[in-house]
């Protein structure tokens, strides 16, 4: 049997109506269309705790088998979604977004900053 089905890509990339529909499903992030990726960016109370949303970051992206482009700046940290594999943004962005978020309200909810804003 050809190894080559097992190189497809499991998603596609979605249209500009889905993925319109699915950033209305969530809260802060936006499209950068010139990027081609979703992004988000959250300021924390600290330097330490946003080292440490990195790491927990870290393990989500492991346990999707997808990577985001991530840009720190002392408490800033923004997040780029996008599938190197369909060269597109796809339901796999929006999966690890969710997961994000959910990260972060769970564990990050009260060390957000309350000084600055993304
Ligand atoms: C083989 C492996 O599953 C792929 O290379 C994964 C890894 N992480 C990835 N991360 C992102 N952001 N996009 C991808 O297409 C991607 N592909």
């Amino acid at each position: 049997m050809s190894t080559d089905s097992f190189r497809l890509p499991l998603c596609v990339p979605l249209n500009t109506q889905q993925t319109e529909d699915g950033l209305r499903q969530l809260q802060g992030w936006h499209w950068d269309r010139e990027h081609g990726s979703i992004a988000k960016t959250w300021v924390f109370d600290r330097f330490t705790t946003a080292a440490e949303f990195f790491a927990q970051l870290a393990v989500l992206a492991e346990q999707q088998d997808h990577h985001p482009e991530v840009t720190s700046a002392y408490t800033r940290m923004q997040v780029r979604l996008w599938t190197h594999d369909v060269q597109g943004i796809s339901s796999r962005d929006f999966a690890l977004a969710h997961a994000l978020d959910a990260l972060v309200a769970a564990v990050f909810s009260n060390r957000l900053s309350t000084q600055d804003t993304p």
